[in-house]
């Protein structure tokens, strides 16, 4: 008798989490539908014909349909006491455990307290090939395999080519866009061979959802690692009784005599590295132990394993690598020299990338850039049956706070008339014990299901920092896949990239209905954000390493089901996810690197249609790392990547794909992407800002000199008052009458303009964000001496338009600072600083009450008594 994974999920979910009233449930259930148990009968039986003959294709069962083994297999091989029995079961010849076991996948993961194994049956595994098998017609039983288990018609062409580098055994570096299809290319070769593939990836919610994934398209995987409490998963793992293991590195490194055992026994296909950036320095989330990977070369190749005919191949994987840390990963994975380099376009034609300034730090930034946000989605609610749950809510919320929003969703269809104002007195505190309420999930209303994946809850892996890097938690799913494998989602990108006309299409097209997620960068922040959303009835979560762990499950059950609008969440949230629908990345404060900024941003539209990236940064501030313990080495190369990421921000003029794309080393030939801000806007208009740069050279270099000269007579101990940019544009304001007014934030732009023109460099050792000591070069020497026609042409900055924009009054602030030794010029100026203050904050004082607010009402009402 089998069953269905469904119809255990729907048991578990009927009779709650006990074995004993699931059994039974399934038990009265097959009763009374005897057609169901029979149809799983005869798939059952059809197992024993495809363990005999692994190359020969006799599953009767239709294609990705999966059953399960009997409900007493099922928990026998669960069950504590039984466990001597898998143990009795590893001491059967290899042969005979492949017989016995072949057929029936397990699972991933103990889905009770209970340790409870889903096993299921291995419907389609009669497809396999023998590694001899594998002609020259590999492609045509690639093809099988990949409609049987995934329902896809075709591979891509990278695929294909990553594919051909390990049928010819050699090594390959898979550098793919995000959400491209890297996965299948570890995937394939356990289906085609029989022998395991070997997948170290660095997160266990990672290899959970691919475990889970995998079990969906009939493929047994099981995820060895902290997180893993049931041993014998591990040791049935090195018997070779799962297809594919994941493994976390810090594990592997453990088990290279088991996995030679395994090597010479069942055979190993592939070494898989998954995310492969985790091993590079210069990457953005290095993972020291990714660096020992070599061990996989040293251990698994021919000289040292004699029974082996070549060495086993590595395929390394990522989609955020440039070209130094390609290097890297090659180097330290000591991958042959022959090594083939899969290399696919980084670009999304279908994203759109826009930056736009804001201080992204307090309420007043959240009404401004979460304006639309709380428009579209209350536009949506407004149709959608959620609309009642979401005007309870702004009821509840009215309610219990007395300057909420106060219902005004009921009154309202669109963002004009949604006053966030309203929300004005309702503090987002910073308290912890704010954590209790992340948003509108409450925890007391989650009703916590005990037949989740709790014990991934406390056992993750730990990564360098876990706070700096926030990846503690991942993902969780809070329920096993769906009915079969029918339903595959054929999301055939349109070839949009060769196809301008079809691309400019998108500038203006509306987004579809889809979760947006928004990254802010610290935990405080994504509960103060998801809090502000929830207030205007949207369907918002935070999500950070430290909130419960039931609301984590919860959030991620509920995204994964599409009832949840917005999730606000630290970079907990989102390595590997590949839910296809997620319409926008609002990114609220400057990610640490390109290479983050991208992976998260890539996890937008990978249904091939139209969707935004959005990153909402303070154009005027210099961003500053986040607190991490990193050596010397690495904390140059942080400030170095979030330099980039600034420039990236600060760039006005090249279309945002492009930046990308090149920043990751590739070539973009298509000039424009079409539909980011800067191709939809155009560039400022170009100037002439050569009076401006000699100006500042001049004042730089006098000033440097004067520095050198004092630092070479004898007073080294005076290297800090080397000038730095503030005191040189101080200068300028001093010495060139027409700048006086001029704001520093537009010459720290000028400053980058020259740097990358190689005028200017860094005056001292450190690394920073920007020049904070200029010192001019050898180039912008000559360009000063030179008095030739040589034209300094450039775009301005964003901080440059910034502060154009909004002219701060820098010659009074440079006349008031004049003088100011004088005890008596410092009286009368802060005297008049008080009586200049004092007006302006009587007249907000006297600003009328506004009625449409209930603080105004309120207001309006006691001043008339
Ligand atoms: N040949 C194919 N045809 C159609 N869809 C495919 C094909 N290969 C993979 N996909 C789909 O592409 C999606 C993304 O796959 P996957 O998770 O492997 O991406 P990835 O490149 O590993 O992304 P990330 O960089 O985020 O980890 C999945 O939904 C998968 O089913
Ligand atoms: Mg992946």
């Amino acid at each position: 008798m089998g069953f269905e994974l469904s119809d255990i999920t729907n048991a578990v979910e009927v009779v709650g989490p006990s074995i004993d009233s699931a059994i039974d449930y399934l038990l009265d259930d097959s009763r009374r539908n005897t057609a169901s148990a029979s149809t799983s009968t005869a798939c059952f039986t059809s197992r024993a014909g495809m363990l005999g003959k692994r190359g020969s294709s006799s599953s009767s069962c239709s294609a990705g349909k999966i059953r399960q083994s009997s409900i007493n297999e099922f928990t026998q091989s669960a069950s504590r006491p039984k466990r001597s029995k898998t143990m009795n079961k590893l001491n059967m010849s290899q042969s005979e455990v492949l017989q016995r076991d072949m057929g029936v996948q397990n699972v991933h993961p103990p889905l009770a307290d209970s340790d409870l194994h889903v096993a299921t049956e291995k419907a389609v595994s009669s497809s396999y090939c023998k590694d001899e098998d594998i002609g020259p017609d590999w492609q045509k039983k690639v093809k099988t395999l990949l409609q049987k288990h995934f329902g896809f018609p075709l591979l891509k062409d990278f695929q294909k080519d990553a594919l051909e580098a390990w049928l010819s055994h050699q090594d390959c570096l898979v550098l793919a866009a995000t959400g491209s299809g890297k996965s299948l290319c570890f995937q394939i070769p356990a289906l085609l061979t029989g022998k395991v593939v070997i997948v170290i990836s660095p997160l266990i919610s990672l290899m959970h959802d691919q475990c889970l994934k995998l079990a969906k398209h009939g493929v047994s995987a099981c995820f060895l690692g902290s997180g893993q409490t049931d041993r014998s998963v591990e040791q049935k793992a090195m018997a070779g009784m799962y297809s594919i293991i994941y493994v976390c590195p810090e594990t592997i490194l453990r088990l290279i005599k088991p996995l030679q055992s395994l090597a010479e026994s069942r055979g190993i296909a592939l070494f898989a590295v998954d995310e492969v950036h985790c091993v590079s320095k210069w990457g953005h989330d290095f993972r020291p132990d990714y660096r020992r990977l070599s061990v996989l070369r040293e251990s698994f190749r021919m000289d040292t394993m004699k029974f082996l005919k070549f060495d086993i191949p590595i395929m390394a994987l990522t989609a955020t690598a440039t070209t130094r840390v390609r290097e890297d990963i090659l180097q330290s994975l000591h991958m042959s020299k022959a090594t083939k380099i899969v290399l696919t376009s980084f670009f999304r034609p279908n994203l759109r990338f826009l930056v736009k300034h804001s201080k992204t730090s307090s309420l007043a930034s959240y009404k401004k850039d979460f304006h639309e946000l709380i428009s579209i989605y209350s536009r949506k609610g407004k149709s959608s049956s959620k609309n009642k749950l979401m005007s309870t809510n702004l009821e509840e919320n009215s309610e219990s706070s007395d300057n909420a929003s106060n219902g005004c969703m009921d009154e309202c269809n669109g963002i004009n008339e949604i006053n966030v104002d309203d929300v004005e007195g309702d503090a987002v505190t910073d308290s912890d014990n704010e954590v209790s309420s992340p948003g509108r999930y409450g925890l007391d209303s989650l009703k916590d299901r005990q037949l989740s994946v709790e014990y991934l809850e406390d056992e993750c892996d730990v990564v360098q920092d876990v706070d700096d890097l926030d990846v503690s938690c991942g993902e969780f799913s809070g329920k096993l896949p769906l009915k079969g494998c029918s339903g595959f989602l054929l999301h055939k990108t349109p070839d949009l990239a060769n196809d301008p006309g079809e691309r400019a299409k998108l500038r203006h097209k509306p987004l579809e209905d889809g979760p947006t997620i928004i990254y802010a960068p610290t935990r405080k922040e994504t509960l103060s954000i998801s809090k502000f959303l929830s207030k205007f009835g949207i369907k918002a979560a935070a999500y950070n390493a430290k909130l419960p762990k039931s609301h984590l499950r919860q959030v991620h059950k509920e995204f994964h089901e599409n009832t949840l609008q917005v999730i606000v969440a630290t970079i907990a949230f989102g390595m590997g996810i590949d839910k296809l629908n997620v319409r926008r990345i609002i990114h609220y404060g400057w990610p640490q690197s390109l290479e983050a900024y991208y992976q998260e941003a890539g996890r937008a539209g990978r249904d091939g249609k139209v969707a935004e990236c959005v990153l909402y940064a303070n154009l005027s501030r210099t961003p500053t790392l986040l607190p991490s313990q990193r050596s010397e080495e690495q904390t140059k190369q942080a400030y170095k990547m979030l330099s980039d990421c600034f420039r990236y921000g600060m760039n006005t003029s090249c279309c945002r794909a492009k930046t990308l794309v090149e920043y990751f080393g590739e070539h973009f030939l298509l000039e424009k992407c079409l539909v980011c801000d800067i191709c939809i806007k155009g560039p400022p208009e170009r100037q002439s800002l050569k009076a401006e740069a000699m100006i500042f050279l001049q004042v730089v270099s006098t000033h440097c000199r004067n520095f050198a000269d004092i630092s070479y007579g004898g007073y080294e101990g005076r290297l800090g008052e080397r000038p730095n940019i503030k005191a040189l544009v101080s200068r300028i304001r001093e010495q060139y009458q027409q700048f006086s007014a001029s704001d520093l934030l537009w010459w720290r732009g000028l400053a980058r303009l020259l740097e990358v023109e190689g005028f200017i460099r860094e005056g001292d050792d450190m690394t920073r964000v920007q020049i904070k000591y200029p010192e001019v070069t050898e180039r912008g020497r000559q360009f000063l001496s030179s008095e030739t026609e040589q034209p300094f042409h450039v775009y301005a900055e964003a901080d440059m338009l910034l502060s154009m924009t909004s002219p701060k009054s820098f010659s009074s602030f440079a006349e008031w600072g004049k003088g100011w030794a004088d005890p008596e010029i410092r009286r009368q100026r802060l005297q008049r600083k008080r009586t200049w203050k004092s007006p302006r904050k009587r007249k907000s004082r006297k600003r009328q009450p506004d009625s449409n607010t209930v603080r105004g009402r309120l207001t309006a009402k006691l001043s008339k008594k």
